[in-house]
């Protein structure tokens, strides 16, 4: 199986036929690519630079960001549940003034520019935040739904999207898991990396493929959110990313997450709805506290079934 790759350049003549396309690999794999995707190149560059200008610091200047529970640096700990995996990492909000603190705590006064890494972040998420809203629309339209139904969830004024900056350095550790397999709980995830291997997709019964990286493209994974709001016409994509023993160079992944604000509240839109609910209306909020309480390998949507 091949995994499916649209070309975004596409969409300003024949928008129909990208529509369907989208609409397709979310249906079959929850997992597609997409290449002309219109974000800048040195937006992405300068951004894999500040990322690792980080990861090169000490573990004590790292630290100063503080610990990820659960936004800050972490190593080898993944979330608050006991996961562990073969990396270090930033989960950062998105907000500006979040973005803003964390980048004075990042540089060194007498060596960082202060605001470098705020813009480089903001620049980025503004960029990524752009297609997010794109594919969306593209999937609603595929769906036969107004544009609006999707892309407001990730437009709105208090959205409640992260920011993951992955460094996967070579390892001669025995755990050959880097992240363990999961889906992601929120609307969408755009991820683009560098060119080392390690991301896998499940293709269910315990077999992998393995994602070619390309970091011209940005992976598209349906998180949890869209799998419950079309009523499971939608995956969410189970992934996972291996440790990075076979390299001499370190892997690095940049991951926006786009989530809604809390209170959105997680249902079918009616006009999509074909036969009986299978999930109960729930807000995000109540499902990052489920997901938060649980363990990265679990299938956490099953919980909201009716
Ligand atoms: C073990 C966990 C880490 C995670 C929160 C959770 O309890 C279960 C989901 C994990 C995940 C996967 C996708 C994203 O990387 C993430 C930021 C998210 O929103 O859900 C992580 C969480 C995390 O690292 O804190
Ligand atoms: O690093 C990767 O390729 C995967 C990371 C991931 O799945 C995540 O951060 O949720
Ligand atoms: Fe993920």
């Amino acid at each position: 199986m091949k995994i499916p790759t649209i070309d975004l350049s596409a969409a300003g003549k024949d928008p129909e036929l990208v529509s369907k396309l989208i609409v397709e690999a979310c249906e079959e794999y929850g997992f597609f690519k997409v290449i002309n995707h219109g974000v800048p190149h040195h937006i992405i560059k300068t951004m894999e630079d500040e990322s690792f200008h980080f990861f090169r610091k000490s573990l004590p200047e790292k630290q100063r960001v503080g610990p990820a529970n659960p936004f800050g640096y972490g190593n080898r700990k993944i979330g608050l549940s006991g996961d562990t995996g073969e990396l270090e990492y930033l989960l950062l909000q998105t907000n500006q003034n979040y973005i803003a603190n964390t980048s004075l705590l990042i540089s060194n006064i007498n060596d960082d520019d202060p605001s470098k890494f705020s813009n480089t972040v903001n620049d980025y998420i503004g960029e990524v935040r752009r297609l997010a809203c794109d594919i969306l629309g593209l999937m609603s339209k595929g769906l036969g739904l107004p544009l609006s139904v999707f892309t407001t969830l990730l437009t709105d004024t208090d959205t409640d999207s992260l920011f993951r900056l992955n460094h996967y350095p070579p390892t001669a550790s025995n755990n050959p898991i880097g992240f363990g397999e999961h889906s992601d709980p929120q609307i969408l995830t755009l991820l683009t990396s560098n060119h080392v291997p390690g991301l896998q997709l499940s293709l269910g019964n315990g077999h992998w493929l393995p994602v070619t990286p390309d970091p011209q493209a940005f992976c598209v994974i349906i998180g949890d959110l869209l799998q419950a709001m079309t009523n499971g016409r939608f995956v969410s994509a189970r992934h996972r990313a291996m440790a990075n023993t076979s390299s001499t160079e370190s892997r690095l992944s940049m991951v926006f997450f786009g989530g809604p604000p809390p209170q959105t509240t997680i249902t079918c839109p009616p006009q999509l709805l074909k036969g009986r609910n299978i999930y109960k209306p729930f807000t995000w909020a109540d499902y990052k506290s489920h997901t938060y309480a649980h363990r990265l390998g679990e299938t956490r949507l099953d919980h909201f079934k009716l």
